[in-house]
């Protein structure tokens, strides 16, 4: 008996990431090749008609497990009944615009598709944000949706995590399944902080495997500014690594991480590693029966303390900036 298909809902699906992610979660790479999938499409009225290319072009690749394609521009239509909602569509910093004003116009965007979700989607709803300011955005969503269990939503730093291995393997002449043990701390933004205290390589600390003052100098500063190098290179921000990244992140939360191995996340913090309760920052994480669970007891010396408090201090003032804008309370 084939499975019942679940509803994957994607915001800003007539853009770039939202046409990157769509054809593989269609082809099944992000819930399984046995579980069909219902994709709604949330458009604004201007992107209505890329979503509708979008649309078609599913219908012409003729995917098995692709059991409906619907497109709306009304976030209570798009999320009811969503089981994943992959909040990708987001208001872009335009020359000229102060990070308040991003704040307010990403505020108008969240907290109606947070109280859409809290209001239609299944209470077992997966939320995922990748528009960015991701970690912001995903707390103004889950204000929003007070009846939901916070640990519903989630803010994308999977790229960053995938990225940080990337560059370790490089460095140390390995290939990416020889890495392990790398977190992303904090915030997706520039302050974030990749860390290999815990990370092997080939089984050995990766701090033995490489240059220590790199790992904790120009490694840093090259993975937490990766976004800007690629727009820089390709003249436009990341769009397939970060669809991957996204694909990856939902993927594991439903079906679980591999044994041994851990992840980063960004998640709401219940006070983990000091970071104040409610924030939605990246934590070292791995996904058991469903769940995402932070991965505790980790040593944090003084050098990564600074930078997880760093990134972390960013958080509080994106936070205290959309109180005293009302976006949340
Ligand atoms: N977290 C990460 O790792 C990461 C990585 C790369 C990009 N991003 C962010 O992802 C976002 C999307 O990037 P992109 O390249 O796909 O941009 P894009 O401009 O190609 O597409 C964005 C789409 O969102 C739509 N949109 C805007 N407001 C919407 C709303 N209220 N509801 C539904 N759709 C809406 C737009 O019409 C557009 O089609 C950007 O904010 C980007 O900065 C995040
Ligand atoms: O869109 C951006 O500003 C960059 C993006 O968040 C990225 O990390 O690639």
């Amino acid at each position: 008996m084939p499975k019942p298909p679940v509803t994957i809902t994607l915001t800003g699906a007539g853009g770039q990431i939202g046409y990157a992610a769509m054809f593989r979660i269609a082809a099944g790479d992000m819930l399984g090749a046995d579980q069909p999938v219902a994709l709604r499409l949330l458009e604004i009225p201007q992107g209505m008609r890329g979503a509708e290319g979008a649309a078609m072009e599913l219908a012409d690749c003729a995917f098995p497990l692709l059991a409906g394609v619907e497109i709306t521009d009304d976030p209570n239509v798009g999320f009811d009944g969503a089981s994943v909602a992959m909040l990708i569509g987001s208001r872009p910093r335009t020359a000229g615009m102060e990070r308040g004003d991003l704040l307010a116009a990403n505020g108008a965007i969240f907290g109606p598709q947070g109280r859409a979700i809290g209001a239609h989607a299944a209470d077992d709803v997966r939320v995922i944000v990748v528009g960015n300011p991701a970690n912001t955005n995903a707390l103004i969503a889950q204000q929003h949706a007070p009846d939901l269990p916070p640990e519903r939503f989630t803010a994308l730093t999977r790229l960053d995590h995938n990225r940080a291995v990337g560059l370790l393997a490089a460095e140390a002449g390995v290939a990416v399944a020889d890495v392990g043990g790398v977190t992303i701390w904090g915030n997706h933004s520039a302050t974030q902080y990749p860390d290999l205290s815990h990370a092997t390589v080939s089984g050995r600390p990766a701090l033995d495997a490489v240059d220590p003052a790199w790992a904790r100098g120009a490694y840093v500063d090259r993975v937490a500014k990766r976004g800007a190098e690629i727009i820089e290179v390709r003249g436009g921000s990341s769009v397939a690594s970060a669809a991957n990244a996204a694909i990856e992140h939902v993927r594991d939360w439903a079906l679980g991480t591999p044994d041994g191995a851990w992840t980063s996340a960004a998640v709401v913090s219940r006070g983990e590693y000091g970071v104040p309760a409610g924030l939605v920052s990246s934590f070292p994480v791995v996904s058991r029966g469903g769940d995402w669970e932070i991965v505790e007891g980790l040593s944090v010396d003084e050098f990564s303390r600074r930078r997880i408090d760093a990134s972390v201090a960013e958080l509080v003032a994106e936070r205290d900036a959309v109180r005293e804008l009302g976006l949340i309370e």
